[in-house]
């Protein structure tokens, strides 16, 4: 189990290392087009697996959602404490 401040860390490392074989890595050098499409998606499917399949379902889903805003974050050169000033 990790956090979502490790889990950010860890991508931005492989990032900027450029880890082969990192999905992560895979999905930046697609770009921002491709990762705002995974998100929409990750979105949905929490949103379908929350009314319809169960709270187990749902936190899967949502982790997936979760990980995906963190890879648009590192697309756009955001960091964490970007986001968080708006929280
Ligand atoms: N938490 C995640 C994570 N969540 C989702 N994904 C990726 O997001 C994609 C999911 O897209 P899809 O919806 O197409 O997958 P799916 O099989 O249809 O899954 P469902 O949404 O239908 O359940 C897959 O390529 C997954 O690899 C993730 N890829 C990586 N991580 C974590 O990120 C870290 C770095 O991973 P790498 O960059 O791959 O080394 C590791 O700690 C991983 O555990």
């Amino acid at each position: 189990m990790k956090t979502f401040e490790e889990l950010f860390a860890e991508l931005q490392a492989k990032a900027a290392e450029g880890t082969p074989g990192s999905s992560t890595v895979a999905a930046l050098e697609r770009g921002v087009h491709f990762i705002g499409k995974k998100v929409v998606e990750e979105a949905a499917e929490s949103w379908m697996a929350a009314e319809h399949e169960g709270p187990e379902r749902a936190a899967e889903e949502i982790s997936q959602l979760l990980y995906q805003a963190q890879v648009l974050m590192i697309a756009t050169g955001l960091d964490l404490k970007d986001v968080y000033r708006h929280l």
